[in-house]
Formats: C-alpha cells, structure tokens, sequence
C-alpha cells in the first residue's frame, strides 16, 4: 500500500515533526526512513556515518525507502539526503510527494550545532547552504507540491498539508 504522503526536504524543514503530526492529526501511522535505518544497522545515525561512512548509510537508505514506499500506508518522511540517489527520485514517480521547503535562516536555527546529524557536525551553517543549493533541484523533481515552512508553527504546516489530501 502507497503512503498517503511522503515528505521531503533538507535538514531541519521539519520532515520528522511535522511528519508525526500530521500522521496523527489523519489518524494513520507515521514512518521515518532514518528510524528503519537505525533499526536495520542496529546503531543511531552518527555512528553508521563513523563506522562503516556515508556510502554504507546511502546504501542503506535507498533499501530502506525502497521497503517503505512499497509497505507504509500512512505519513512517510525520509532524510534530507534520499533524493540524491537516482533509484529513489524514480522510485518516488507516482507518490504524493511535499516537499517542506525552508530557507537557511530558519534552517541554521533549527538544526542548532547539528547534534544527530553527522554531516553537519563541522560548520553547520556553510554546510547545510552547500546541501540546500546541491539538492535544491532535486527536491523539486520529486515533489508533487511544495509547502512553505519558514516562520510557521508545524500545527499550520500540518493543516496545508492536510487540505492538499484527498479526503
Ligand atoms: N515549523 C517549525 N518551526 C519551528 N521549529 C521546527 C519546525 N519544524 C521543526 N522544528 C524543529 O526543528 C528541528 C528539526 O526538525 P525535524 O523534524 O527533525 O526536521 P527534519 O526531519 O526535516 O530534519 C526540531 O527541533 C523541531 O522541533
Ligand atoms: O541530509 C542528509 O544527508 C541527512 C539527513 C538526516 O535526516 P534529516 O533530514 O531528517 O535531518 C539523516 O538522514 C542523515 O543524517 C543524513
Ligand atoms: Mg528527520
């Protein structure tokens, strides 16, 4: 069964937040690929990144998209950096994608020092600007609408996206 939706966006749009919410609020259940990762790899996020390196996470996270698109019947985010790999921009054709759009200011401010997130463990600000602008692009080939999220509560994101589902 395909999700209801499936959330994508850099680091700190609130894909997590504002997912489990939203899920809620449609009364379905809410999946997050990063929590299938960690529970595959048997480990938290930053140490896949320390002890086996980014590679293996991605290798990981395209298999745990792949499983999830195809069983999640409910409210579904992925992590900010999916949409890299091809085989996931494809497998994503035909979902119901929202792409929860957020620019730097509001992004820096909600990843903080960017404690969970290893990629942006060293100089949190000019790195999430280098991932934004790399996958700017990407999230907008895969979103089949875009929601706006900077200086909105995730309750106002939550009721946007909530109106763009079928009822
Ligand atoms: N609309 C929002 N306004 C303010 N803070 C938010 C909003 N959405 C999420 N946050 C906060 O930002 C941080 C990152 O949110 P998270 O859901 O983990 O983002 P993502 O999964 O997209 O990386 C969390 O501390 C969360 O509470
Ligand atoms: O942007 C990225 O490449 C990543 C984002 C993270 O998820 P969030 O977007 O939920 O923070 C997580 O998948 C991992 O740390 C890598
Ligand atoms: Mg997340």
């Amino acid at each position: 069964m395909a999700p209801v939706v499936v959330l994508v966006g850099a680091p700190g749009c609130g894909k997590s937040t504002v997912g489990e919410a939203l899920a809620t609020a449609l009364g379905v259940e809410f999946r997050d690929t990063d929590t299938d990762i960690e529970r595959m790899a048997g480990k938290p996020i930053p140490e896949i990144f320390i002890d086996e390196g980014e590679e293996h996470f991605r290798t990981l996270e395209r298999a745990a998209v792949a499983a999830a698109l195809a069983a999640s019947p409910g409210v579904l985010a992925l992590g900010g950096g999916a949409v890299l790999a091809e085989e996931t921009r494809a497998a994503l054709v035909g979902h119901r994608v929202v792409h929860l759009s957020v620019e730097l200011p509001d992004a820096v401010k909600r990843v903080g020092l960017g404690a969970g997130r290893p990629l942006l463990a060293i100089n949190p600000r000019a790195t999430l600007k280098h991932l934004m602008d790399q996958r700017r692009p990407l999230y907008a080939e895969v979103a089949t609408a875009t929601v706006a999220t900077d200086g909105r509560t995730p309750a106002e994101i939550v009721a946007e996206i909530a109106a763009l589902l079928p009822r």
